[in-house]
């Protein structure tokens, strides 16, 4: 692409995204400006997705965009903080052709909107490989009060929002492994829902908390290590979507079905620790507690199991 029309291109694709917002000089100079806001915390997290393994190759363009802002926008709802803006970077693979890239710029602006955040700025790039970009969002958080994974104490009860399993699940029904009537899974592997609506409920009761993204196993591990205590799981109490729960009823081994989809990740649902006395929240579900001691303890289909690694790796 010539320098003209790169810079064209920038203009017309992701100024618009930018929403008037006057810290990204409408993405003309080297960089953006972020005003502090009084009494508040920048929360900054970052997630990339590479095509064939953050979705699946082929994927039209603006459901590509949506999902960046919408797994970025899941770490920030985790932390109980409110989104404020984004920066994007994405790399065109050979033969995304211009409708394509204007379609990614839409499906995104989409959301920008949605959610109510600005595009402020990012850096645009080709690859000889798969379809990448990566996403910085932004958020605010009051004075010292994002929610941390390190904060479960024990005694607390560990609760996790909507349903589990319906991301894995919904990538079988699109890679046409499962069958996946009126496509519900497949739409929630597709469209994860950041739960931004549980901040005010974070705020006010959570000790700690993550999104699921890389497995509900894996990341409460990670909030057993980050807060030094034990935590329980059972499997057995596990949120289930109807089509979820008609897969489970099919498999031969249950308590493997339940490590399944407590591994499978893309769920972007919030796991969390309350105190004991707290009520559970409407939405959430109660599985597992938090004692001393250190690492994880699974249970399914009423038995201690193997959890293995419980996530996603790359590595
Ligand atoms: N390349 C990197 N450079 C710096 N920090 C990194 C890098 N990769 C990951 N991290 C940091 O490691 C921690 C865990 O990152 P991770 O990506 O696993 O979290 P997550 O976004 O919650 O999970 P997921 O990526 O599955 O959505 C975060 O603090 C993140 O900022
Ligand atoms: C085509 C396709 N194959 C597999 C998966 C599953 N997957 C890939 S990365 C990841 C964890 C979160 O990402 P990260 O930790 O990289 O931020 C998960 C659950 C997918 N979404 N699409
Ligand atoms: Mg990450
Ligand atoms: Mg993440
Ligand atoms: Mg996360």
């Amino acid at each position: 692409m010539s320098g003209a029309d790169e810079f064209g291109e920038i203009a017309r694709l992701f100024r618009p995204l930018t929403r008037g917002d006057a810290g990204a000089f409408d993405l003309l100079d080297d960089a953006a400006v972020i005003p502090q806001r009084a009494g508040h915390d920048l929360v900054v997290t970052k997630d990339a997705i590479v095509e064939g393994v953050h979705f699946p190759v082929g994927e039209k363009p603006d459901l590509i965009g949506r999902k960046l802002l919408r797994v970025n926008l899941s770490d920030l709802a985790a932390k109980a903080a409110e989104p404020f803006a984004c920066f994007l970077a994405v790399a065109w693979p050979a033969g995304f052709e211009v409708r394509d890239r204007e379609r990614f710029a839409l499906g995104l602006h989409a959301d920008l909107e949605t959610f109510g955040l600005a595009l402020l700025g990012g850096d645009t790039v080709s690859t000889p490989g798969p379809f990448t970009a990566s996403l910085t969002a932004l958020g605010w958080v009051p004075q010292g009060r994002m929610i941390r994974r390190s904060g479960a104490r024990p005694g607390d009860l560990v609760m996790v929002s909507g349903n589990i399993g319906d991301g894995v699940l919904g990538l079988d029904a699109v890679q046409g492994r499962i069958v996946d009537r009126g496509g519900q899974l497949a739409f929630r592997y597709r469209f994860p829902e950041p739960r931004l609506d549980l901040r005010d409920l974070l705020r006010k009761s959570a000790t700690a908390s993550a999104d699921v993204s890389d497995g509900l196993i894996a990341d409460v591990r990670h909030i057993a290590l980050a807060s030094g205590v034990q935590i329980h799981l059972d499997l057995d109490q596990l949120p289930l979507s109807r089509g979820a729960a008609t897969w489970l009823e099919q498999q031969p081994d249950i308590a493997a079905a339940l490590v399944r989809l407590a591994s499978g990740g893309d769920d972007y649902e919030v796991v969390c620790t309350l105190p004991r006395g707290v009520r559970r929240p409407p939405g959430f579900t109660i599985v597992g507690e938090v004692t001393e001691g250190e690492g994880l303890e699974v249970r399914a289909a009423g038995r201690p199991v193997d959890p293995g690694q419980g996530g996603w790796t790359h590595v």
